[in-house]
């Protein structure tokens, strides 16, 4: 599903950041990201979302190389990914529902197919009740649980998370970790930086561990 072949990156003016970094993750595979602050997490995830582009090296993302890829094919890729930070970047002026439905509303869905996948989303993180409600009046672990329902509403095959319980408190954390274990249960793939080493101990996941930049334990 995923492949880094050789990868370095370094922003424009700066040393490398990435370096040489090689992993492979199949397909339905879960793994954490971790290492230091600076290690260069949020830097891997976005090579795969497409935000930057490597030095060197090839991402392949279904063995699509993409440092290859156009502009106008990004939109596309970006479709296989569905992202969760950590500081869920909702809207706030918008109610649940129409947080979840952005992605199919960009994607030019009709209306009846939005309400029927966001509902069908909302569903599988445990809110169904709540779509009419606003983010400010979720606790953290709603607001996340809207952050992944929209992330997953076009059922893409790979979730990217960053620091997804960086706000959260351990039972909040854990459980947040389960429902990504429940994705992971139907065929998705999920990549998630996490620098919470008591969480990621819990959990029998594979880890990859970035520090200055190179792989140290895959
Ligand atoms: N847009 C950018 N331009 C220049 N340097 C950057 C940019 N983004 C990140 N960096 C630098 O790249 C290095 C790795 O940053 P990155 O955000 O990937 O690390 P991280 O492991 O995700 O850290 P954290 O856990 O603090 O989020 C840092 O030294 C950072 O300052």
């Amino acid at each position: 599903m995923l492949k880094f072949d050789n990868v370095s990156m370094r922003y424009p003016g700066a040393g490398d950041v990435l370096r040489n970094v090689s992993f492979h993750l199949q397909r339905g595979e879960m793994a954490f990201l971790t290492g230091r602050s600076g290690a260069g997490k949020s830097t891997l995830l976005k090579l795969i979302a497409v935000i930057e582009r490597c030095s060197r090296g090839q991402v392949l993302l279904d063995g699509q190389d993409l440092n290859q890829a156009k502009d106008r094919q990004v939109p596309f890729i970006r479709r296989k990914v569905g992202l969760i930070f950590q500081d869920y970047k909702l809207l706030q002026d918008r109610t649940v529902f129409d947080n979840v439905a952005l992605p199919l509303v960009i994607a030019g869905y009709g209306h009846h197919e939005v309400s029927r996948r966001v509902r069908a989303s909302l569903d599988k993180v445990g809110l169904l009740g709540k779509e009419r409600k606003y983010p400010a009046v979720l606790s953290g672990g709603e607001q996340q649980r809207v952050g992944i329902a929209r992330a997953v509403v076009n059922k893409p095959p790979m979730i990217l998370a960053d620091e997804p319980t960086g706000n959260l408190d351990p039972e909040l954390s854990a459980e947040i970790m389960h429902l990504f274990e429940q994705f992971q249960q139907v065929g998705v793939t999920i990549l998630i930086a996490s620098h919470d080493i008591s969480l990621i101990a819990q959990m029998n996941h594979r880890i990859l561990k970035l520090d200055h930049g190179q792989l140290v334990a895959s």
